[in-house]
């Protein structure tokens, strides 16, 4: 394989949410943690992993998850113990969604498991949103694994495990990435701030790990997107350039329409989907995170969870969002009468 297809092997695919300006430091590079040590809030996945690699005894892996939480970081920071200096000849970076199809990855895999080796038993293959093959590459895919057992070890990461046919499944050991907790998005973004000499308010950090959710990734953009402003990094700042609601708005929106004061509720979704700019799937992922913490009787919750989940579905089938959360806001609004 060639210099320049082993650069493009091992680039992560980032780069979503509020970036950095062309041209600057790509801060979820810069931070990239190097070792499984230094990768946040994973301490148990972390030590398995480790104790794989002291006995020299990999297997393949499957890593699921969301977005943004350390899955190709910690793949990464494998290769990286295993391999030092010479990982990037060792590590196979490849993206299963890859619009050149099943064929093409398989013939990476091969001329990479192929090619000669540096004194290592076996070489790591990354194969990211592997969950986007469908059951019969997925075979393939399989029968890949079989075939360059005895030389590769592969580590697939997917957003669902249980996209993963079994016979994939069963042949890896599954670990599940949950989102990641506020402290440990917490504790990395003020370790950015401080090594970046950024000045963040408490409301500001909390304001950053409310909007990230779980997903470094986007806390850290977010992070870099707001200090391009040259500015204290603040909760107003966070939320503007995040495009989120604050948790208070989305509960005054739920509030009034259970309350009957459905042109109030409505205003205030109004406001968010054309001056905040955000997708109706984003509030509805909010509301749904929200849920449990709103002072709801246990019935108006249960009520609640129920349109979330209508509305959802049907914005994601493509129906108009503004009409399906009015609806959901309307349903609340009359079912108190
Ligand atoms: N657990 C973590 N500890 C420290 N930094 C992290 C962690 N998870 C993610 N990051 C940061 O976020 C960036 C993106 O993470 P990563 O590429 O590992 O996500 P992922 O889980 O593979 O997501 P995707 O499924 O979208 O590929 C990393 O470059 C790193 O800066």
């Amino acid at each position: 394989m060639s210099e320049a297809d082993d650069a493009e092997a091992t680039e992560a695919g980032d780069g979503d949410d509020a970036g950095p300006a062309p041209g600057r430091e790509v801060w979820i590079e810069k931070y990239r943690p190097e070792t499984l040590e230094d990768v946040y809030g994973h301490e148990q996945i972390v030590s398995r992993l480790q104790s794989y690699i002291e006995q020299d005894d990999l297997p393949h892996l499957l890593f699921a998850g969301p977005a943004g939480v350390g899955k190709t970081t910690s793949a990464v920071a494998i290769a990286k113990t295993i391999y030092g200096d010479d990982w990037r000849t060792n590590f196979l970076e490849l993206n299963a969604s890859d619009q050149r199809g099943i064929d093409v990855v398989r013939d990476r895999i091969k001329n990479f498991a192929r090619s000669s080796f540096g004194g290592y038993d076996y070489r790591v293959i990354f194969l990211d949103e592997a969950d986007s093959l469908t059951d019969d590459a997925q075979s393939a895919l399989r029968r890949t694994m079989e075939q360059f057992s005895d030389n590769t070890r592969f580590i697939l990461s997917c957003n669902y495990s249980s996209k993963i046919i079994d016979p994939i499944q069963s042949r890896c050991a599954v670990f599940r990435f949950s989102p990641l907790s506020d402290e440990a998005v917490a504790a990395q973004v003020r370790d950015i701030a401080a090594d970046q000499d950024i000045e963040i308010t408490d409301e500001g950090l909390d304001a950053l790990v409310y909007a990230a959710d779980g997903d470094m990734r986007r806390a850290i953009n977010s992070l870099q997107a707001a200090a391009t402003t040259g500015e204290v990094v603040d909760e107003e700042t966070v939320y503007e350039i995040t495009a989120t609601a604050r948790p208070e708005e989305i509960e005054a929106m739920v509030e009034d329409a259970l309350a009957g004061d459905f042109s109030k509720s409505r205003a205030t979704l109004d406001t968010l989907l054309t001056e905040t700019g955000m997708a109706g799937g984003d509030i509805i992922d909010q509301l749904h995170r929200s849920v449990w913490e709103f002072d709801l009787s246990d019935r108006e919750a249960v009520r609640l969870m129920e349109r979330i989940g209508d509305a959802d579905f049907r914005i994601t089938e493509g129906a108009n969002e503004q009409v399906q959360l009015e609806a959901l806001l309307a349903s609340l609004a009359l079912a108190n009468e």
